[in-house]
C-alpha cells in the first residue's frame, strides 16, 4: 500500500515495521505489532503518551506504553492462566488496511482474523479492527466483528499509557462515587470517595461509562479521556515495589504514568452474537 507524505514506514529494527508520522497537526509512532500506538504529541505539546525507554521492541513481546490493545480477555485468562496476560491481540502482527491524511491529521486503521495460531488460544472466528484518528485529538477505536456461529464473550480495553510530571500531584476527576474493583491484594468491591490521587500501587476496575479528567499541575496540563462502548474504567499505577518488578520499566517510572483505560472488565465482558459487531473507543485530548 502507498503510504501519504506524513507517514513514513521504519524497520530500524528489522522484522518491526514501526509507522512513523510527521504531520503539522502531530508527531505520533505505531507499530503494526499490535497495532499499538506507542507515541503521540500534538502539535506544540510534549508526548502525551508514555513509552518506557525499556519497552521491548520484538516479536511476540507486548510494548510497555502507549496504548497497548488487550483483547479478547482482560488480565490474566479466566479458566487458564497459562494464556497470555491481555490476550494475544498485543503481542501478533496486523495487517494495514488503510491510511490516509488530511489537513487535520493521518487516519489508519489495522486488521487481526483468526487463524489456526489464534485458534489455539481462543477457538473463534472472529475479525478485530483498530482504527487511528491522529491529529489535535488522539482517537482509537477496536472493533471485534464475531464472524464465527455462536455468541462471543469478549473483555478488551485500549491500555493507555499517560505521561505525567509527578504522580504525587495528580488527581483523577470523573470517577467520584463510582463502585470499583480493587486487585491490589484481596479482589475486593469498595466505593470511590471524592477524586483519585496516588500515594501506593492502584490497580481498579471503575464501573463507570464517563470522561476522566487528569489534572497534571507538575506539566501544567489537563488530559481529557473521552470512551465509548465501556462499560469499566481501569485505572493503574504500579508504584515503587512493582515498577522494580517489571523488567521492562525503569524502577522510578511510576512517577512519571499511570494507565487509564477504556475496557470491559470482569462482569462488563461484551456479548456479540454471530454476524454482529461490538466497538470499543478512546478520544484523548488537551
Ligand atoms: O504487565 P502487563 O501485562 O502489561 O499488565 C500491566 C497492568 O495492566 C493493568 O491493566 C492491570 O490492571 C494490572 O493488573 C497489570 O499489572
Amino acid at each position: 500500500m502507498s503510504l501519504p507524505a506524513s507517514i513514513i514506514l521504519s524497520e530500524a529494527i528489522p522484522d518491526y515495521p514501526v509507522f512513523v508520522i510527521q504531520h503539522p497537526a502531530c508527531t505520533a509512532r505505531i507499530a503494526l505489532h499490535g497495532a499499538h500506538v506507542m507515541e503521540w504529541a500534538p502539535s506544540g505539546h510534549s508526548p502525551v503518551l508514555y513509552l518506557s525507554p525499556q519497552a521491548l521492541l520484538e516479536p511476540g513481546k507486548p510494548i510497555r506504553g502507549g496504548i497497548p490493545v488487550c483483547w479478547p480477555w482482560f488480565g490474566p485468562h479466566p479458566s487458564d492462566e497459562s494464556k497470555p496476560m491481555h490476550g494475544f491481540a498485543r503481542t501478533r502482527p496486523w495487517k494495514l488496511m488503510e491510511a490516509s491524511e488530511s489537513e487535520e491529521g493521518v487516519k489508519m486503521s489495522f486488521v487481526l482474523c483468526s487463524d489456526p495460531s489464534t485458534h489455539e488460544l481462543w477457538p473463534h472466528e472472529f475479525e478485530a479492527h483498530v482504527t487511528v484518528i491522529l491529529g489535535a485529538k488522539l482517537d482509537v477505536s477496536l472493533q471485534t466483528i464475531n464472524k464465527s456461529g455462536t455468541e462471543l464473550l469478549v473483555a478488551d480495553a485500549l491500555h493507555t499509557y499517560l505521561t505525567v510530571g509527578d504522580i504525587g500531584q495528580v488527581t483523577v476527576k470523573g470517577l467520584a462515587d463510582a463502585e470499583y474493583l480493587d486487585t491490589v491484594g484481596e479482589r475486593t468491591m469498595r466505593h470511590q470517595t471524592g477524586d483519585i490521587t496516588f500515594d501506593r500501587e492502584v490497580d481498579r476496575q471503575y464501573v463507570s461509562t464517563g470522561t476522566v479528567k487528569v489534572e497534571d499541575p507538575a506539566l501544567g496540563r489537563t488530559l481529557s479521556i473521552e470512551k465509548a462502548g465501556s462499560q469499566t474504567t481501569v485505572v493503574w499505577n504500579p508504584w515503587i515495589e512493582k515498577s522494580k518488578r517489571l523488567g521492562d520499566l525503569p524502577d522510578e517510572a511510576y512517577l512519571q504514568f499511570l494507565c487509564v483505560e477504556a475496557a470491559n472488565a470482569g462482569e462488563a465482558v461484551v456479548r456479540i452474537a454471530p454476524g454482529a459487531a461490538n466497538t470499543l473507543q478512546t478520544v484523548i485530548s488537551l
